[in-house]
């Protein structure tokens, strides 16, 4: 057909296509570079490690609705490709319209050349025939998206051959449908979306004599999809404001073989010279500009006029080439409202020419180059719909395709019929990204680009049973192409069920591992707890270890205490035992005499160093620091002796010797034998003399007088503690004790012990008063006498008071001495062997004799007035704590 525009436009570099291989080679889909998601799974990403970042930081994307995707197409993300089947009716019956085809096959049978042999079957073969063409052989399914095909029963017998199923079509057009309902579903979306500015296309693919011409092109009675498109472009195009805005050019050319060539490309538009590839280019081919459809329709019937087409056992006017027409728009340069995509849009409808097998169409010579050149194409074409990067724009969604598979129901057709699904089926399982895609998608890497289209599943689905095919009927060349296509269809299902496992793996994985993740964390969180809490009772076990410490101190302190007051206790007890003779002094009062006053003045006391050298060692560093009128001393080991001098008011001084215990021959340790001699003496008798002797060893010895002073519910109390077997005078008067042994005489003065407690008050007082002491009190003499072999002694032993203070400083205490004599007269004590260790204050003592001091006459002084020293109340609180550390 004559082009009607007088300045063609220069023909657009739109049509791509690759160069058929060479008949032997093998079919190319593995050696083209696969999508990253479809190569083989080694170099796929692994979980080599715990990502806990990685997962907790990324959150797994939710799968896509694909059935819904589906439903909307136009919303969704990726759909699959739209894959039509078409069937068409079967052979019809003698008396019955003839179709288009048959009508015209004595009109082309000078195209048919050489005449097929085979159709000089007998009239039996060709009854057999028609018999069993009333028999079809698929069954459309009630919801028009699945077929089942099912074997002739010479088939089933001899080859086993079961029923199949094929679902997942867009839409199964029945026998008895309509071209204008096959256009409405199929190409009219394409038509819609390419006035839109979108390009589609659609394809016809089937074998020969199934009936694509037929659909694509149609007849005068029944036009095809060809021409209902144009009508529908040019319709919307009149009803356009600007007419001239809107220009559609159409090129129609085939692709055919050619002996001695490959392939051989014709422009059908014009009887021009063949066209050429270059780089995947069609150059040479012209764009004729139609104004309408009818001019379009006019340029399209001449181009199938020029296209090849020959008479064969199986159609009667058999396409022998691949025929595309495109219809692109084009726009005017002056329209300021067109933009760059409308001029790119492109509708493109492919007539493939249809498979053939030799076996039935008995082709021969130029036919049977022709028919291997159909099948290699057509499974090129197969192939790159799955692989190929020539239709990338429409797998990607940037263009929209639609697929048209025609069969034919007969049972003869069944073998063809089945090839064909087979083969389409992994068409139906591609999927590519939906409309929404525009000229900016197209900015996108093409890394990115092919991960969006996956292809799932390419094996048909098989229900009963599983596909074998009647290979001994298919041409050998085809048989070893559809293997080869059959193969790469498995591998790829292997790669994508490999790949589905490891996402699913990967997808499991992260739920896991995030699943863990949160729980560690908690754990965490109460790990951390835990340690604070540990820290926090460390930290108090450690103080309590401290406080421990303390007090284990503390109780080594007062063990310390305890044994030295049991110690000191039972020296006391010891003392108290020795003590024979006591002095009670209840019956002195204090009118008559004020003892404690004056011993409270003058004491000076030495402690037997085996009794309580140890406790009293404060109470001498005290007392030698703190009192200078009253010092305590004890001697210590290998002191000789010990003296107590007891000056009061009465007694001018009193002295108090005690031999040490290692000095004296076999009286070591034994105060008993010290105390020998006790001398009671009433307060109202003047003198009492005792005097013990006893073999070798004998001692005379005073026992102290013991007098406890009670005084209850008063807080204050006077305790009298009188130095027991001491002479003690009122009048300062010599008091003379003459001891009298063989080279060494003491005369000792054991110390007496008084404890004095008060119930029910924490008031203590304990009054000692001084044991084997002579009291006298007039001024006379008081000789105690002790004869032994050689070691004699006179011991006089000294008081021992203790005061306590409860709760006041002040304390009184009367001191009434018991068995002492008291004088009215002041005389001079005078013991004159019994010193000896020079002592400063015994030298003092005898220097300084004890004055009387002037309280009205012995008369007893309130509390507040009683003079008192500070070594006796240091005394007393000393000897005070010691007691308090014996209570329990
Ligand atoms: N749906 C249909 N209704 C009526 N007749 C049909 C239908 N489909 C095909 N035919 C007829 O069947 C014959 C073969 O059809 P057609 O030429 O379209 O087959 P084809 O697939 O193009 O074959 P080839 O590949 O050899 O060209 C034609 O005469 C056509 O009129």
């Amino acid at each position: 057909m004559e082009t009607t525009n007088p300045t063609p436009p220069t023909c657009p570099a739109t049509v791509s296509v690759r160069r058929n291989p060479h008949r032997k080679a093998r079919p190319t889909p593995l050696t083209n570079p696969l999508p990253l998601s479809l190569r083989p799974s080694p170099k796929l990403p692994q979980i080599s490690s715990f990502p806990i970042q990685d997962i907790l930081s990324e959150e797994i994307p939710p799968k896509p609705n694909v059935s819904a995707a589906s439903e909307t197409p136009k919303d969704s993300i990726s759909e699959n490709l739209r894959v039509y089947l078409r069937v068409r009716p079967l052979v019809p019956l003698k008396g019955s319209t003839k179709n288009a085809g048959d009508q015209n096959q004595k009109s082309r049978v000078k195209n048919v050349w050489p005449q097929n042999p085979s159709k000089m079957k007998s009239e039996k073969e060709k009854k057999t025939v028609k018999k069993k063409s009333n028999e079809s052989c698929i069954t459309v399914s009630d919801d028009f998206h699945s077929v089942v095909l099912s074997p002739p029963l010479s088939l089933q017998e001899t080859k086993r051959i079961k029923s199949e199923v094929y679902e997942g079509f867009s839409y199964v057009f029945p026998a008895e449908s309509t071209q204008s309902e096959v256009y409405e579903k199929m190409v009219n979306p394409l038509v819609e979306d390419f006035l839109n500015g979108k390009s589609g296309m659609l394809a016809a693919v089937g074998p020969t004599g199934s009936g694509k011409t037929h659909t694509v092109f149609g007849s005068q009675r029944e036009p095809g999809m060809v021409p209902r498109a144009l009508q529908r472009i040019f319709k919307c195009d009149q009803g356009h404001s600007s007419q001239s805005s809107r220009q559609f050019y159409l090129s129609v050319f085939e692709i055919c073989a050619e002996r001695g060539k490959a392939e051989r490309i014709c422009d059908l538009t014009s009887d021009g010279p063949d066209l050429y590839m270059q780089q995947s280019t069609i150059r040479g081919l012209q764009e004729v500009l139609v104004q309408n459809n009818v001019e379009a329709e006019q340029l399209i019937a001449g181009a199938l006029l020029r296209r090849s087409t020959a008479m064969t056992n199986a159609n009667s006017q058999s396409s022998r080439s691949q025929c595309i027409i495109n219809i692109r728009r084009g726009t005017d340069k002056s329209d300021a409202d067109s933009d760059e995509q409308s001029n790119s849009a492109v509708l493109s409808i492919v007539d493939l020419a249809g498979a053939e097998r030799e076996k039935r169409t008995g082709n021969q010579g130029a036919r049977l180059t022709e028919s291997n050149f159909i099948n290699n194409t057509s499974m090129v074409f197969g192939l790159c719909l799955r692989l190929t990067r020539y239709l990338r724009d429409y797998m990607e969604g940037r263009k929209r395709m639609a697929l048209l598979l025609t069969v034919k129901p007969g049972e003869d057709d069944y073998l063809d019929a089945s090839y064909l699904l087979r083969q389409a089926s992994p068409y139906m399982k591609i999927k590519f990204t939906n409309a929404l895609c525009n000229k900016r998608n197209r900015t996108t890497s093409r890394p990115e680009q092919s991960k969006r289209m996956k292809i799932v599943n390419p094996d048909a689905s098989v229900i009963e049973g599983k596909i074998v095919g009647d290979e001994n009927q298919l041409p050998s060349e085809e048989d070893s192409i559809c293997k080869e296509d059959l193969k790469n269809s498995r591998l790829l299902k292997l790669n994508y069920d490999e790949l589905q496992e490891r996402e699913r793996n990967h997808l499991i994985m992260q739920n896991f591992a995030k699943a863990i993740w949160s729980v560690l964390k908690q754990q965490n969180e109460k790990l951390k707890v835990a340690e604070n809490e540990n820290k926090i009772l460390r930290e108090n076990l450690r103080n309590e270890k401290n406080r421990c410490i303390e007090m284990e101190k503390e109780l080594n302190d007062l063990r310390t205490y305890c044994s030295c007051s049991r110690e000191n206790s039972a020296a006391s007890s010891v003392l108290k035992e020795n003590f024979e003779c006591t002095v009670d002094l209840e019956g002195h009062t204090p009118e008559n005499d004020n003892p404690l006053q004056r011993q409270q003045q003058n004491i000076y006391c030495e402690v037997p160093s085996p009794i309580t050298s140890s406790n009293l060692s404060e109470l001498d560093s005290a007392d030698h620091k703190e009192e200078p009128e009253a010092m305590v001393r004890h001697s210590v080991a290998g002191v000789d002796s010990l003296s107590i001098s007891v000056p009061n008011y009465n007694c001018q001084s009193c002295q108090i010797h005690e031999s040490s215990p290692g000095t004296g021959n076999g009286h070591e340790g034994s105060l008993e034998s010290n105390y020998a001699v006790a001398e009671h003496l009433n307060p109202n008798s003047d003198v009492t003399d005792a005097v013990s002797a006893s073999g070798n060893d004998s001692n005379a010895s005073i026992p102290p007088g013991e007098h406890l002073l009670r005084e209850n519910n008063e807080d204050s109390l006077d305790r009298i503690v009188s130095p027991k077997e001491a002479a003690c005078t009122q009048q300062p008067h010599p008091v003379d004790a003459v001891c009298t042994s063989g080279d060494d005489s003491t005369v000792s003065v054991q110390p007496g012990e008084q404890l004095l407690r008060e119930n029910n008050e924490d008031l203590l007082d304990q009054i000692v008063s001084p044991k084997e002491v002579e009291h006298t009190q007039q001024p006379h003499p008081v000789d105690a006498v002790c004869t032994s072999g050689n070691d004699s002694s006179v011991s006089v032993q000294p008081g021992e008071q203790l005061l306590l203070e409860n709760n006041e400083d002040s304390l009184d205490q009367k001191v009434s001495p018991k068995e002492v004599e008291h004088t009215q007269q002041p005389q001079l004590v005078d013991v004159p062997n019994i010193e000896t260790r020079p002592n400063a204050s015994s030298s003092s003592t005898k220097k300084e004799k004890p004055r009387r001091q002037g309280n009205g006459g012995g008369k007893k002084l309130p509390g507040s007035e009683r003079p008192k020293t500070q070594g006796n109340i240091s005394l007393l609180r000393i000897l005070q704590s010691n007691l308090h550390s014996l209570k329990p």
